[in-house]
């Protein structure tokens, strides 16, 4: 596997290099913002309301689907009165009860991990909000609960169904009053996507397509991606993810404070050394810094005091910055170009985006 520059611009292997379309997955995005807003305003979330604010509210799900919860943290902010935590395990925690809202999220509606969580809660009588695909076994431990249900038209990977999983639990907490949603906020998101999507089209040459761009940057170096808020820490996750799975490519997510008490140091280490005299760069740690504009000031500091640092030991950069008003906008101006970005990066190492064979192998291995 090499990794050729040139096959970005090359529209024949665009396409070949992608049989199960993962780039026109990610194009999809705008229009699984409208679905997803769509099945969810349908769905009779407002019966959430009926059983009075939850003490906690804990979203379950793995890999593409676990963003879900940390995206609905970040646009619930600091000031939420309540805990909204992201489980990715088998266990649902001792301190979960029936004053607690457990929201399960699955794209195939059948994961192991997922479907454990969701038969706990509702063994422990808590409130339980299934997202999913129509006819899973998640919609039928919800359906037996007589639990909400949101059946979203998931297809494929999980993670290319990111926007229809991860709306619905932004919903239900609008509907406990729980998050700010104005009434165009969703419309608005789907109109950056779309405009981030013609940017990053197939067609559109690397100089100026941001999403070859930055598979430029992170090409043949040890991507270490950090956030400096709740919402460009969840793109920070997301983005790493994105290229574990699409490019099957090493990528170590962090954020600001806690990676200047530990991940700095590696700017000192064997990684980040450069060897003047090789002819590649490569397993070059690179630093890839996703800003917000709301940023705690102390983490702004921090944020400039380490990009100096990385600078003067020649580590490259990679600095990017949410744009938006809102927190989701924010999100999906980083977790879209992100997405792009590692499909390209996988189509440059001419591999396919789409497969996961170590995942998969590892799943059927597990269920023998
Ligand atoms: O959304 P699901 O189907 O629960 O899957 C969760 C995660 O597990 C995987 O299927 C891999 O095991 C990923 O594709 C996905 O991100």
């Amino acid at each position: 596997m090499t990794w050729e520059p040139d096959r970005l611009d090359d529209q024949a292997h665009l396409s070949e290099a992608d049989p199960s379309g993962m780039l026109p997955a990610v194009a999809a995005s705008a229009a699984h913002v409208r679905t997803g807003h769509r099945v969810a305003a349908e769905a009779p979330l407002d019966r959430l309301a009926a059983h009075g604010r939850p003490r906690a509210i804990v979203v379950a799900g793995m890999g593409g689907s676990g963003i879900a919860g940390d995206m609905l943290a970040a646009v619930a902010g600091s000031g939420v009165p309540l805990p909204i935590v992201t489980l990715r395990s088998y266990q649902l925690p001792g301190w979960v009860g029936a004053t607690d809202l457990v929201i399960a999220v699955s794209g195939s509606g059948d994961t192991e991990e997922t479907v454990s969580v969701a038969t706990q809660a509702v063994r422990r009588g808590c409130t339980l909000l299934g997202v999913g695909p129509a006819g899973s076994p998640l919609e039928a431990i919800a359906v037996q609960a007589s639990a909400l249900y949101v059946a979203v038209p998931a297809r494929g990977q999980s993670r290319a169904n990111l926007w229809l999983l991860a709306i619905p639990p932004i919903v239900a907490a609008a509907a406990l009053r729980l998050v700010p949603v104005e009434d165009d906020l969703f419309e608005r998101v789907a109109r950056s996507l779309e405009d981030l999507a013609h940017r990053c089209r197939p067609s559109s040459d690397s100089f100026i397509n941001p999403g070859k761009a930055l598979a430029l940057d992170l090409a043949e170096s040890v991507p270490v991606i950090w956030g400096t808020s709740a919402a460009t820490r969840a793109a920070a996750i997301r983005l790493a993810g994105q290229l574990n799975a699409n490019a099957k490519y090493p990528a170590i997510y962090g954020e600001l404070p806690e990676a200047g008490h530990n991940q700095v140091a590696a700017f000192d280490g064997p990684l980040a050394e450069r060897d003047i005299f090789a002819d590649t760069s490569s397993r070059t740690l690179r630093l890839v810094l996703l800003r917000d504009v709301e940023e705690h000031p102390q983490v702004t500091r921090q944020r400039e005091v380490t990009l100096r640092l990385a600078r003067d030991r020649d580590v490259p950069v990679t600095e990017l910055t949410a744009e938006g008003t809102h927190p989701l906008e924010r999100m999906a101006s980083l977790i879209g170009l992100g997405d792009y970005a590692s499909a390209y990066l996988a189509l440059g190492y001419g591999i396919d985006p789409t497969p996961v064979s170590a995942i998969t192998e590892l799943k059927a291995r597990i269920s023998q």
